[in-house]
């Protein structure tokens, strides 16, 4: 098991910065949905993204990923500007939004192998072998996208984002859907992809998974960072201090 020392061990993460985004804004007509938003992630760390409903956590992530542009505001990967998201840039990120991304017509595994050839993965079907053992979708594999629960489906999304074996998973409630037992994989799979030098980035609504995941924690509202909490007793301290979150 992780121990709380290891995983607030600053020392153990990386020293370049994965992510910076600098007084990165968002708006939507005359509405100011993120506001100057500075923020730095290192490789190894787990950040949680946390907020009410509205706050613009996945407006966040949706411009950390290139999926929307920022209005003002810059944002680095690997140190380089992100410039417009291109492949070098995309490679390195697995991203699990709302929408599954997949096709629903398809079987999970054509859609493994459909993103494995996109993403030139040369070991495909072992890949798609393992992530559906890791995930529990083995006897899944078969059944077309429309077919699956919900959690199920969450858990395919998972699998496609992890294929091309990214640097940083950038995840959108991951929660959503799962079983306590698929949670507790979540957890699992999140703390090994963490302590192999892996980046998370990670919007929730579910304290108890920040503060199990999480060394770092973000509070937005209304498009500000709020809060920040590093550690699982400061982020425990906040979450106490900040009922609202908690009643989400
Ligand atoms: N394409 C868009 N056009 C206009 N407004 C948008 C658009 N996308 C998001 N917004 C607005 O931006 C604000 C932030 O939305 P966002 O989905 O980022 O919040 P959130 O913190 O993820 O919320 P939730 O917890 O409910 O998922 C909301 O007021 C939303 O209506």
């Amino acid at each position: 098991m992780t121990t709380q020392v290891d995983r607030n061990d600053a020392t153990r993460l990386g020293h370049d910065p994965v992510l910076t985004a600098r007084a990165l804004t968002k708006r939507y007509g005359w509405r100011t949905v993120l506001n100057r938003i500075d923020l730095t992630v290192h490789a190894g760390e787990c950040l949680a993204i946390l907020g009410p409903n509205g706050a613009g956590k996945t407006t966040l992530l949706r411009l950390l990923v290139g999926l929307v542009r920022p209005t003002s505001g810059s944002i680095e990967w690997f140190g380089r500007p992100a410039g417009d998201f291109g492949p070098a840039v995309r490679a390195q990120l697995g991203v699990v939004m709302h929408r599954i991304m997949l096709d629903p017509e398809l079987t999970v595994a054509e859609n493994l192998r459909y993103y494995a050839r996109l993403y030139g993965v040369i070991d495909a079907a072992e890949r798609i072998r393992a992530l559906g053992e890791e995930l529990g979708l083995t006897d899944r594999l078969g059944d077309r996208v429309r077919s699956l629960s919900r959690g199920f489906q969450q858990r395919a999304a998972l699998a496609r984002a992890l294929l091309h074996r990214p640097r940083v998973l950038l995840l959108d409630e991951p929660d959503t859907g799962l079983d306590i037992a698929s949670r507790i994989r979540l957890v699992d799979l999140v703390e090994r992809f963490c302590a192999d030098g892996g980046t998370v980035l990670m919007t929730t609504h579910a304290p108890e998974l920040a503060i199990q995941l999480a060394q770092r924690a973000i509070y937005l509202e209304r498009g500000r960072i709020v809060w920040s909490a590093r550690g699982r007793d400061e982020l425990d301290l906040h979450l106490r201090i900040q009922p609202r979150l908690v009643t989400v």
